[in-house]
Parts: structure tokens; C-alpha cells; sequence
């Protein structure tokens, strides 16, 4: 379903990585592990159209990702990817529920039918119960799993984890990976999770490591 092919970046004169090849699944979850600063952040923003590569294809069921256009790259960035931080980043003014329909509301779905998706993805992650609290309540295991009900409450393609265990305790970072698993496989999305954690790389179905400019199994 993701289909990378002879990626390259740079920033100044050497490389970061160099004919980066990578396919992802129907609902596989594959980590990407790596030095610090072996570029794994910035293969993900790439893949997630944040950035732009050197030179190389990213292709999402077939499609070529609008590179050349920013206006369709925001467009379909919006439409196809969800995206989980190590820092949770929800609105703390929002309620749970609220921070989960955001996507929604971005995508142009109607007011009206914005909370009920969003309860139905805070169902699939087991916070149903905590839909009007605000975020600055939760445990960070807890806000994490929404955060991961806002990324799929769009039913994205694409789910994209920077560390999302980065920022919690090896128990609330168990149930979050046991989470991001189900939930990715419940929605056949296709994920990367970019991760130092060998808990979390354990969690996904492959492992690459990004190292000596390129990508290669772990
Ligand atoms: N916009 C930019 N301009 C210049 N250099 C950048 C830019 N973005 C990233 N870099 C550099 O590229 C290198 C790779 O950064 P990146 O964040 O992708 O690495 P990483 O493998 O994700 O690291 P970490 O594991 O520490 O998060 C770093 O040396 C970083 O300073």
C-alpha cells in the first residue's frame, strides 16, 4: 500500500539517507530504529509530506504524493495520514472527545456527525468513559490512546508514530503498543513507527534500521 522507492535527502553537502526502498502493508506495522540523527524523523515527515525529498517516489495505493504542490500535499496529508507524537500533543482546552473529532472537522465532515465518530474511535481504544474530560486529567498512557483514536478517527491509509512511547513507563508503554496493534490492524492502515524502544520495535511486525544512509532489516 506505501511504496517508497530510491529516496534521498540532504541537508548541506552529506547525505542523511540515499535510495531509501520501503513497502508497508495493508495493516502492518513496521518499525523504523536508528541512531539519533540518522534521519528516521526525517524519513517519517518525507512519508508524511511534511518535507520533500532530494530526489525519489513516494507512492500511496498507486498515487504519487503531491511534492510539487502545496496546496495538494496539505490536502492530502489531511485526507490519508494520521500522525502520533512522543508528546501526546492534544489541546488541553478541548475535551477528550473534542480533541478526537479534529480531524473530522478538518476533513470537512459535518458538525453533527463529528462526536458520534469520535466516540465511536474513543470506544475502539477503551476511553469511551473519559470522552468530556480535558487531556491535562489523563495518564499519559491514557492520552496517548487518544491521541491514537484522533490519528484513525479519519480512517487515514497511513498511521505515522514518532516514538509514541517516548514520554511513558514501560507499563503504560505496553498497553499503548498493544493499542497502536490493534487498532492498526482493526483499520488496515499502514504504519511506521519510528522508535528507539526495543519494546516498541518488538511490537511491530518488521523492523529496518536506518544507518549508513540506508535502510536496511534490523
Ligand atoms: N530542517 C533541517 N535543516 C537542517 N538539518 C536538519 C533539519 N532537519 C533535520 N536535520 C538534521 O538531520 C539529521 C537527522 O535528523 P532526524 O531528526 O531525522 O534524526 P533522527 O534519526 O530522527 O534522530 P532522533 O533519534 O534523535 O530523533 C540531524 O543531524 C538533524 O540535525
Amino acid at each position: 500500500m506505501l511504496e517508497v522507492r530510491g529516496l534521498a535527502k540532504s541537508f548541506g553537502p552529506a547525505a542523511l539517507f540515499e535510495a531509501v526502498d520501503l513497502d508497508v502493508a495493508a495493516g502492518e506495522l513496521v518499525a523504523i530504529v536508528g541512531e539519533s540523527g540518522s534521519g528516521k524523523s526525517t524519513l517519517l515527515n518525507i512519508v508524511a509530506g511534511l518535507d520533500r525529498p532530494d530526489r525519489g517516489t513516494v507512492r500511496l495505493d498507486g498515487a504519487a504524493l503531491p511534492y510539487g504542490d502545496d496546496d495538494a500535499l496539505a490536502l492530502w496529508r489531511r485526507a490519508h495520514v494520521g500522525f502520533v507524537f512522543q508528546a501526546f500533543h492534544l489541546l488541553p482546552y478541548l475535551t477528550v472527545a473534542e480533541n478526537v473529532a479534529l480531524p473530522l472537522a478538518l476533513n470537512g465532515v459535518e458538525s453533527s456527525q463529528r462526536l458520534e465518530r469520535a466516540r465511536a474511535a474513543l470506544q475502539s481504544v477503551e476511553l469511551v468513559a473519559h470522552a468530556d474530560r480535558k487531556p491535562g486529567t489523563l495518564s499519559g498512557g491514557e492520552a496517548q490512546r487518544v491521541a491514537i483514536a484522533r490519528a484513525l478517527v479519519h480512517a487515514p491509509r497511513l498511521l505515522l508514530a514518532d516514538e509514541p512511547t517516548g514520554n511513558l513507563d514501560e507499563g503504560h508503554a505496553g498497553q499503548v503498543l498493544e493499542c497502536l496493534r490493534a487498532e492498526v490492524k482493526r483499520t488496515g492502515a499502514a504504519a511506521l513507527v519510528v522508535t528507539h524502544s526495543a519494546l516498541a520495535a518488538a511490537a511491530c511486525d518488521r523492523r529496518l534500521r536506518l544507518a549508513g544512509r540506508h535502510l536496511a532489516p534490523a
